[in-house]
């Protein structure tokens, strides 16, 4: 288990994490927040490398460096050393061709998603317990959900947009520092119930708007409150599904 017990940080210009809580078995889980967030500094903490002003992280299988590894969002090498070179001050060479890498190509000609398997490569003698990749690029979608499937310990991908939740059972949403949604990926599956008829006050509890004469209420799909009273009544409605996206941006963003 990687446990963060009520982790703040602080820097000169305020607050940038606050009191967040979460615990790490073996399972996959999706950091979602957009730019500023403070995805990579509670990554960055969880790895030992930064610490916080609050709080703390601890786990059950020792220290926490050599049992975290860490994808940074843009991992930083010697440009002129080849992969080979880099692998070799850590016995990463039989490593390669797991993440995919060519041992004789040269930092400043890999792509970023190339270092940042090169980072990955790096971690792996040292039997790592979680990985933490910072950061879901477009280019490495298919390595890591192939990579994550067979790793046996626990993930998290951090991105900009819930499009990394489908590898992943857990979701978490960071804004402003504060963890606004903790959850399965159901949660954020929404629909919009559409009708012509005036809505505002009937449902109080749920998210509606009027534009003209048309109302609008968001549910959640897993319920069937609005439908059920709408069907009761006999009011005529469509229902329309949400992309989760967009439910993370209006809601917990
Ligand atoms: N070393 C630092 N000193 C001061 N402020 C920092 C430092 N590192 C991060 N911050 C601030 O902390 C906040 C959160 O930054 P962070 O990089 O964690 O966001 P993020 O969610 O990862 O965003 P992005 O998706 O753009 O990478 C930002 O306002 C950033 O400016």
């Amino acid at each position: 288990m990687l446990r963060v017990l009520n982790v703040s940080k602080r820097f000169r210009g305020g607050n940038v994490l606050e009191g967040i809580n979460l615990t790490l078995g073996k399972e996959r889980l999706a950091i979602v927040g957009i730019h500023n967030a403070g995805k990579s500094v509670l990554l960055n903490i969880m790895a030992g490398i930064c610490k916080p002003t609050q709080g703390k992280v601890i786990t059950d299988e020792g220290e926490l460096r050599k049992t975290v590894a860490y994808i940074p969002q843009v991992p930083l090498f010697d440009p002129l050393l080849t992969v080979k070179d880099i692998a070799n001050y850590v016995d990463a060479l039989p490593y390669l061709d797991q993440v995919e890498l060519d041992r004789n190509k040269r930092v400043k000609d890999l792509t970023l998603g190339e270092r940042k398997r090169l980072s990955l490569a790096i971690s792996l003698p040292f039997y790592p317990s979680f990985l933490l990749v910072d950061e879901m690029d477009q280019e490495n979608v298919d390595f890591f959900s192939r990579f994550i499937s067979k790793f046996n310990g626990g993930v998290i991908l951090a991105h900009y947009n819930t499009k990394i939740t489908n590898l992943c059972e857990k979701v978490m949403i960071l804004s402003h520092g504060r963890i606004t949604y903790s959850g399965g990926k159901d949660g954020l599956k929404y629909k919009v119930i559409r009708t012509n008829q005036n809505i505002v006050k009937r449902f109080p509890d749920l998210y509606v708007t009027m534009a003209g004469e048309i109302g609008e209420v968001w549910e959640r799909n897993d319920q069937r409150k609005v439908e059920d009273a709408l069907d009761m009544e006999g009011v005529k409605y469509e229902v329309i599904q949400v992309e989760e996206d967009e439910v993370f941006l209006r809601f917990y963003a």
